[in-house]
């Protein structure tokens, strides 16, 4: 089908004509995603993906940067070690978000995985093609927009998502154009996230094996994603605002920028910064910290200059069979500290959460234990009827 063609043609028809759902399964047919929009000269975004004005309506601040916590020394030195868990105690209660480094992570690896990501977006359709699906029971996923049929307007990137840990894919699962260092990537990232968790177990005040030996870093799903260049950025976004829904997650960005915390009602730039890694709070590790870290709203603006990639590494059991129970935990809780949040599996908060799509709201208060004139929990009741 000539998607052009058929955009085209609704730009100039009537309100009331807009056939929204063919248009999404037009653009989906393509399996080319926003790229292939952009490689077939189309200058000017597709109804499909205007997003709702009022995304617009807070405001961008420059009075705060978001903490850069510098990783040195963290395994050989007590007192560093301290000063580390300090900061990142603060940045996870106050910002939910902070960049790390000196990680351990090598800059050629980081360089080498965000070139790969290119390599796989530039392949040809019928190449990428090949792993063009909806159905994350897969090893490997590409497609362009997860909730594109559930949420309000679709964003203006494409993904693949690829499941690394507990069960390593085979090598020849994997996209040849950059299995290499999606193996290598991985394992070191596997690293960092078990030291990540040995940090934010501490900072709770627990023994630093306690987030990891209830699952926390037992699963890695890694998401690539390419954020094609949009000929009218005020329009659409190329990830709209929400919370990330795992346990953690680890970003890897390129130097192109687009990046925005919701901090203080305002959104702050992430700046991309030589060698740092982005890590964020997620809704999981929310919750199950009774509210002593926080899992915060960001977004990614597109730009008409350059195309952006980025890796988000999500720590999470999402994709896996585990039935454990998550909820506040208990070492944490006293009279003066009650629980906050009623207990779930992972599966069941995830599943709530992709019922609701990328649109903004997220699904943890909805696991809070009752407080006075608060009904949602009625709203979850009712979604598991
Ligand atoms: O690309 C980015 O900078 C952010 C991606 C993101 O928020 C996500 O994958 O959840
Ligand atoms: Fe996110």
């Amino acid at each position: 089908m000539d998607y052009s063609a058929k955009i085209t043609k609704s730009k100039s028809t009537p309100e009331l004509e807009y056939d929204r759902a063919s248009e999404l399964k037009a653009f989906d047919e393509t399996k080319a995603g926003v790229k292939g929009l952009v490689d077939a000269g189309i200058k000017q975004v597709p109804r499909m993906f205007h997003q709702p004005r009022d995304d617009y309506s807070v405001s961008c601040g420059t009075q705060y940067n978001i903490p850069i916590i510098d990783l040195e020394g963290v395994k050989q030195n007590r007192t560093t070690r301290k000063e580390i868990v300090e900061n990142v105690r603060n940045a996870s209660k106050t910002w939910g978000f902070f960049q790390v480094l000196n990680h351990g992570i090598p800059m050629n690896v980081m360089e080498e995985m965000k070139d790969g990501a290119h390599r796989f977006f530039e392949q040809d359709v019928e190449t990428k093609s090949w792993f063009f699906s909806r159905d994350y029971t897969k090893r490997v996923v590409y497609n362009s927009n997860f909730d594109l049929y559930s949420a309000p307007a679709a964003k203006w990137r494409d993904t693949v998502v690829c499941s690394m840990a507990p069960d390593p894919p085979k090598p020849e699962e994997l996209p040849a154009v950059f299995r290499d260092i999606m193996v290598e990537y991985s394992k070191q990232l596997m690293n960092l996230g078990y030291l990540l968790f040995e940090l934010l177990s501490e900072a709770l005040g627990l023994n630093p094996d306690y987030l990891r030996d209830i699952d926390c870093a037992k699963g890695l799903v890694m998401l690539s994603h390419y954020y094609p260049v949009c000929p009218q950025p005020e329009l659409t976004l190329g990830s709209s605002k929400h919370a990330d829904n795992g346990f953690l997650t680890v970003l890897l960005q390129d130097n192109v920028g687009g990046l925005q915390v919701l901090h203080q009602n305002q959104w702050i730039d992430v700046p991309p910064t030589p060698g740092a890694l982005v890590i964020n709070i997620g809704d999981l590790l929310q919750l199950i910290s009774n509210d002593k870290f926080t899992s915060v709203d960001h977004r990614v603006l597109t730009n008409s200059a350059s195309p952006r990639v980025s890796v988000a590494s999500f720590f999470t059991t999402a994709l896996l069979p585990d039935s454990r129970l998550y909820g506040p935990i208990k070492e944490l809780l006293s009279e003066n500290n009650p629980p906050k949040y009623r207990e779930t599996t992972v599966k069941a908060y995830i599943t709530f959460f992709n019922s609701k799509g990328l649109s903004g709201a997220s699904p943890l208060p909805c696991f809070k234990l009752s407080e006075p004139g608060h009904g949602d929990r009625k709203q979850l009741q009712d979604h598991h009827k």
